[in-house]
C-alpha cells in the first residue's frame, strides 16, 4: 500500500462544485473533475490522488469499505447511512436544514412556547429519504411515526394522502411554499462533512492529518475574510 496515496470519493450533484474548488484551493487540482462525462474517476498523478464520483449516498458506503480513503457528504446522508467511518472536518458548505412539515390546512395548534404541538400526530405517517433520523427525532420527542421511505419529491406524498407529514432537507423554503406546505418542526442543520476510513486514517494518517490542516487553514482563512 503507498501510505502517500489517497483516493478521494466526492458526491455528484449539489456538492460536487464546492468540493472541487475546496480540494483544488489545498493543492490537489482537480478543477477538470466534473459529471457531465460518464468518466467516474479521474487520476491526479501531480497530487498522487485519485477521485471517484459516487452518489451522494454511496459516499459513506465506498469509504466504510476502503474503496475510498476520504469522502464528502451531507451530515444528513453521513447521520442517514450510519456507516462506520470517522467524521474529520466540517466543511462548512452545502449548509440546509432538516424538518417537519406538514400540509398548511393540518398544521396543529401552537403551545405557550410559541412551538407547534406534534403530539396529536403520533402514530401517523412521515414520507421521507430520511426514515433513521425520522424515527430518531421522533423517538427523542416521546413520539412514535410510520416512516414511508421515497426517493425524492417527499412534499408531493401529503398533497396526494401518502402521508400526513414529510422530513425533508430545507434550503430557501421555496419548495414547500410551492406545494402549501408549511416547517412545524426544526430537526437538525447540515454542512457538508470529510469523513475517512479507519484503517486509511491511521495508514495515512500522515499524509490526511496534512490534509485536513490544510483544509482547516483555508477554511479558516475563508472565514476572516
Ligand atoms: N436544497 C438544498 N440546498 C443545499 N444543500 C442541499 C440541498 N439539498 C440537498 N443538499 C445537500 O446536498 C447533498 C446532496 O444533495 P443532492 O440533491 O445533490 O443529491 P441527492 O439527490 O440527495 O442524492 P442521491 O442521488 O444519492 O439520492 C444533501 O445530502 C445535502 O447535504
Ligand atoms: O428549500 P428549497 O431551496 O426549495 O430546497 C429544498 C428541496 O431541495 C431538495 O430537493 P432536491 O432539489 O435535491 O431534489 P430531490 O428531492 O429529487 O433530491 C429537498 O429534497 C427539497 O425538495
Amino acid at each position: 500500500m503507498d501510505n502517500d496515496f489517497l483516493t478521494i470519493a466526492l458526491p455528484k450533484g449539489k456538492l460536487l462544485i464546492d468540493s472541487i474548488q475546496l480540494l483544488s484551493r489545498v493543492g490537489i487540482e482537480c478543477s477538470h473533475v466534473n459529471e457531465d462525462s460518464r468518466k467516474l474517476f479521474f487520476d491526479l498523478p501531480e497530487s498522487n490522488a485519485k477521485i471517484i464520483i459516487c452518489r451522494p449516498t454511496d459516499i459513506p458506503t465506498y469509504v466504510e469499505y476502503g474503496a475510498a480513503d476520504l469522502g464528502f457528504v451531507g451530515k444528513d446522508t453521513l447521520l442517514e447511512e450510519n456507516k462506520d467511518v470517522a467524521e474529520l472536518l466540517d466543511l462548512k458548505f452545502g449548509y440546509c436544514r432538516f424538518v417537519v412539515a406538514m400540509l398548511e390546512a393540518s398544521v396543529p395548534p401552537k403551545l405557550p412556547s410559541g412551538e407547534y404541538d406534534l403530539t396529536g400526530l403520533n402514530h401517523q405517517r412521515v414520507a421521507t429519504k430520511f426514515p433513521r433520523v425520522t424515527e430518531s427525532f421522533f423517538s427523542r420527542i416521546g413520539m412514535q411515526v410510520t416512516p414511508i421511505k421515497l426517493h425524492g419529491n417527499m412534499e408531493l406524498a401529503p398533497c396526494v394522502g401518502l402521508s400526513e407529514m414529510i422530513v425533508d432537507i430545507v434550503s430557501t423554503g421555496k419548495t414547500l411554499r410551492e406545494n402549501h406546505l408549511v416547517e412545524v418542526a426544526p430537526i437538525l442543520e447540515a454542512t457538508t462533512r470529510l469523513i475517512a476510513n479507519r484503517v486509511a486514517y491511521r495508514m495515512k494518517y500522515e499524509r490526511i492529518r496534512d490534509l485536513v490542516q490544510s483544509l482547516r487553514e483555508c477554511l479558516q482563512r475563508e472565514v476572516r475574510v
